[in-house]
């Protein structure tokens, strides 16, 4: 048997025989684990005492163990918008395609499950403060300062420190990989108090294309992935070391990076009209922005009054705003036109259309620029989404307007006078897709867990003990 990792003997063996008996959770990796030259052992259970006499064996055993057993990764996410957990579900399946039955993986909002008001229900008062756009922008602004965010949040940890941790150590987590602007500081805490902070993994992935909130940025996290260079100088500029931050994109469902697709079988699927152009209309995972006024815009200067046909075809996709849905049924149309509420293939319908029209959601515009659309921006959300309007329109990939009168005029020019404009764009936008961002993502969380050492198991049951004394 070959050996990459010396083991410390009789110390170590005694706590991880006692660790062992209560972690049932190992073995199942499929090969790779982090190094080829651990020999992997079925045994899973002490028999006896004899057990001490074998030691050199057994403890080589329970290294080997600690390298092999399955991980558990935890990612914590809220709904607070659509494009959080579309990042952590892409992370979760990236992860078992590149490694398997290596990493168990659970996409949780932690805090909705197991905190109370007002921290189980930010995705309400989130959609509150949108909505009331001046309020959000207050708050926004407001708690760029860090003492100032470090004060709220703090309190909050300090109220709900019992819940966050019962929270974070039901899945005894291995790696703990935020997406949320608002889950770095807490659950931090949260492992510093426990004496995890040097065991665990924590990992940010930043879902914000460039003018980001500062509460992303916590110097006490292993990696905080960045998916642009604007976003990793802000990184830098907050404290960050360079070792920390990595840039490889925003995370994006691999069925948008993998799947090799025809737009006329698509079309075919999807009941769309095969030849007309095809615009694509949405505003996130709420369906916000100016979707109804676009969409009727759109009805009209996409139909050829002189030889009464239509020039283009229209998607409209609602997300969860179901309201929208039923309106913009209720309506009659000149040109083909779907409405759909929330979508779980998203990459068929992009993948179908020629051009899109969104609210500057970062996880829409990563999606579109895989797919080569040129993107109409026709809203932000103020504080985070306003970056993003230069990012796209700088580098060529679309334009911004509020109008949905000048958007349906754009449209319907790119469908006929400047198809060359709208090809140009395509290829503006393809220059700035990161298709491998995720699995770049997950193998470099993957390195990092590699470079802990077989030893890194968790002594979980000490910690819950520890619970209790709060
Ligand atoms: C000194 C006077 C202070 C007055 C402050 C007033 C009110 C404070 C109350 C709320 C604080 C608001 C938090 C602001 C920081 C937000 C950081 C941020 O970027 O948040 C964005 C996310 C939404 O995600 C974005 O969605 C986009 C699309 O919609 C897009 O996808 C983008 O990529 C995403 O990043 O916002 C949130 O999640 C905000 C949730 C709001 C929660 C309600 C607040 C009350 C609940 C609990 C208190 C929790 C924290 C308070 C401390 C916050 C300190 C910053
Ligand atoms: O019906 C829908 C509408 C949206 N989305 C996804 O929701 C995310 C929206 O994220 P974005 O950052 O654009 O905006 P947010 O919803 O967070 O405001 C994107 O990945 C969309 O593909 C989806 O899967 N189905």
């Amino acid at each position: 048997m070959v050996m990459t990792v010396a083991s410390p003997k009789k110390a170590v063996s005694i706590t991880e025989k006692v660790w062992k008996t209560v972690y049932g959770n190992y073995g199942t990796a499929s090969g790779g684990g982090c190094s080829s030259n651990y020999h992997h052992h079925n045994r899973n259970s002490y028999d006896s005492e004899d057990d001490f006499e074998e030691e050199d064996e057994t403890t080589m055993e329970l290294v080997q163990i600690g390298a092999n057993r399955t991980k558990n990764v935890l990612i914590l996410m809220s709904d607070t918008g659509g494009g959080h957990r579309a990042s952590a579900e892409a992370i979760r399946d990236a992860f078992k395609i590149e490694f398997g039955d290596e990493y168990q993986i659970f996409v949780k909002d932690v805090w909705k499950e197991y905190t109370g008001w007002p921290l189980n229900d930010m995705e309400n008062q989130y959609k509150f403060m949108v909505k009331h756009v001046q309020l959000w922008k207050v708050a926004f602004h407001s708690t760029y300062p860090r003492w100032v965010h470090s004060c709220y949040l703090a309190a909050i940890a300090a109220y709900y420190a019992k819940e966050v941790e019962a929270g974070l150590m039901e899945y005894k987590p291995d790696i703990i990989i935020s997406v949320h602007p608002l889950m770095q500081h807490i659950p931090l805490w949260v492992l510093k108090w426990q004496g995890l902070h040097k065991k665990v993994i924590f990992a940010t992935v930043i879902t914000d294309l460039n003018s980001c909130h500062p509460t992303w940025f916590h110097p006490g996290v292993n990696r905080c992935y960045c998916p642009s260079s604007e976003v990793a100088k802000r990184a830098l500029l907050d404290g960050l070391e360079d070792s920390q931050v990595r840039v490889f994109g925003l995370p994006i469902r691999p069925s948008f990076a993998r799947a090799v697709l025809s737009k006329d079988d698509l079309r075919k699927e999807l009941e769309m009209d095969p030849d007309l152009p095809a615009v694509l209309l949405m505003g996130g995972g709420e369906g916000m922005g100016p979707v109804k006024k676009t969409a009727i815009a759109l009805g009209e200067s996409l139909f050829d009054k002189e030889n009464e046909k239509p020039i283009g075809q229209l998607i409209v996709i609602c997300g969860r705003n179901k309201t929208l849905v039923s309106t913009l049924e209720s309506l009659e149309w000149k040109i083909p036109v779907k409405v759909r509420g929330f979508q779980t293939q998203m990459e068929k319908w992009m993948g179908s259309c020629d051009c899109i029209i969104t609210k500057a959601g970062p996880g829409t515009i990563a999606e579109a620029l895989i797919r080569g659309l040129p993107i109409i921006l026709n809203d932000y959300i103020p504080g985070q989404e306003k970056g993003n309007v230069p990012y796209v329109v700088e580098n060529g990939a679309g334009v911004f307007t509020r109008s949905p009168k000048e958007t349906a005029r754009l449209v319907s020019e790119w469908f006929s006078t400047k198809t060359d404009e709208l090809k140009s764009m395509s290829e503006n936008a393809l220059k700035l897709a990161q298709p491998e961002a995720v699995f770049n993502i997950v193998k470099d969380i993957h390195e990092l867990t590699c470079q802990r050492g077989p030893l890194a198991n968790i002594p979980y049951m000490f910690t819950s003990s520890f619970t209790s004394l709060i």
